[in-house]
């Protein structure tokens, strides 16, 4: 068989704009009932959209040594409820003005298949015809009401009675999208105001579309490397303040530290001793800033090849999302949060997508339904919480979908 040259342009699409092309594969996609995943990593230009021509799988564990090229999904209940993982079929990728469309795996490759799509996909951006991007038949399950700032200061009242040293309640609220509401559009100005977040877009027929723009990596593996960060603490940025400057109050630094400590017990609990820890420093992640750790281990050097899955099975969900100890803390959100988070803090990303793995904790993000959107955003609290600026923290949470979407139609 003449192997194909992938990365060569696509002379058929270059008639096209990116927005064209990404909205007509989308549409395709929900008109063919296929699942899709668009992402575009933090500080990258590259725009990737992947296809699978099948039903998305339901498991219950990513081993991720194990797994196909493709995309994860799971929900913040992965311990009760089922991830999805997206088979790739097809993969395009958006690099400035070039356009690559190639079969996920290319050792495997149907190329027929890929041809086939193309061609559909050239006759859909042809035909001009206005369908919509994602499922529009679903409508959100009525919310459960709860007053969040009395949640806060329940979960303030545990903590000082010693039940766990954190948690990270949560609350969502319900907008309506805006007259003339542009998918395409509010993605590409997310990449733009984001540029490092990572920017996902997820539909899934049976399950629904949600889009988001994380600052946080639950797990990394990049070749011979794993890595994964400890995210805590907010404030508001300040464009006059330098970075490096910002002054971080007790309460944050420790309700971050409990984030890193979590992950060298994981750490602890494998025996691993040799990773490197950069940090905390501040990061700035959209209008907010937070503190980070980062930790890196060399899977060759430390003959862990299954690290990445081990790790993901410990960490989520972490005491960013759930607090410490996360037993403790999860039984108390189970039976006080009063929200079904479905699959706002889980985590999502890339598999085995060129020789990388890149999962991140799905934070920032909203669910799409017909005419309606459902926000999600949580707060760390600790023994020094203060319910209303904790309340306050999850608007400005909001905020980083939202200040986009007001100027998206
Ligand atoms: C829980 C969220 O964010 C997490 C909680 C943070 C905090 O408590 O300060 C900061 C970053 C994230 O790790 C969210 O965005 O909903």
């Amino acid at each position: 068989m003449e192997k194909k040259n992938w990365s060569v342009l696509e002379p058929d699409l270059k008639l096209f704009s990116k927005e064209q092309i990404l909205g007509s594969a989308l549409a395709l996609a929900q008109e063919e009932q296929l699942p899709v995943a668009v992402w575009r990593k933090p500080n990258k230009t590259e725009i990737n959209l992947l296809i699978s021509f099948s039903e998305a799988l339901q498991v219950d564990r990513y081993e991720l040594q194990e797994l196909k090229n493709g995309f994860a999904f799971a929900p913040f209940n992965f311990n009760q409820e089922k991830g999805f993982f997206i088979n790739g079929d097809v993969l395009l990728s958006f690099d400035f003005d070039e356009v690559v469309i190639k079969p996920v795996n290319e050792a495997s490759a149907n190329t027929l298949q890929v041809d086939s799509f193309k061609k559909k996909l050239i006759d859909r951006i042809e035909s001009d015809e206005e369908s919509p991007l994602f499922n529009q038949s679903k409508n959100l399950a009525k919310p459960k009401s709860s007053d969040y700032e009395t949640l806060v200061e329940k979960c303030v009242e545990a903590i000082r009675d010693g039940f766990f040293e954190k948690v990270v309640p949560a609350r969502s609220t319900d907008i309506d999208l805006p007259a003339g509401f542009d998918l395409i559009k509010l993605y590409s100005n997310l990449c733009a105001a984001y540029p490092n977040a990572f920017i996902s877009f997820v539909s899934i027929p049976e399950l629904g579309s949600w889009l988001g723009a994380t600052p946080e990596i639950l797990i990394e593996k990049e070749f011979n490397t794993f890595r994964t960060h400890a995210l805590a603490a907010t404030q508001r940025f300040n464009p006059e303040n330098d970075l490096s400057e910002t002054a971080w109050t007790q309460k944050e630094i420790e309700e971050q530290a409990m984030v890193s400590r979590y992950i060298i017990n994981c750490f602890k609990k494998i025996r691993l001793r040799e990773y490197v820890e950069k940090g905390p420093e501040t990061i700035k992640a959209g209008n907010l800033l937070h503190l980070k750790t980062s930790f890196e281990v060399d899977v060759v050097a430390t003959n862990f090849p299954e690290l990445p899955t081990v790790m993901l099975e410990l960490l989520h969900p972490t005491s960013a999302v759930a607090g410490m100890p996360k037993e403790q803390a999860l039984s108390f959100l189970k039976l006080e949060e009063q929200l079904d988070r479905s699959f706002y803090a889980g985590f999502l990303g890339p598999v085995n997508i060129e020789e990388q793995t890149s999962l991140y904790v799905n934070l920032r993000c909203m669910e799409l339904a017909k005419d309606k959107a459902r926000l999600f955003a949580g707060a760390g609290v600790t023994a020094h919480s203060n319910p209303k600026k904790e309340f306050a923290e999850t608007e400005m949470k909001f905020n980083t979908l939202l200040n986009i979407l007001n100027q998206a139609h």
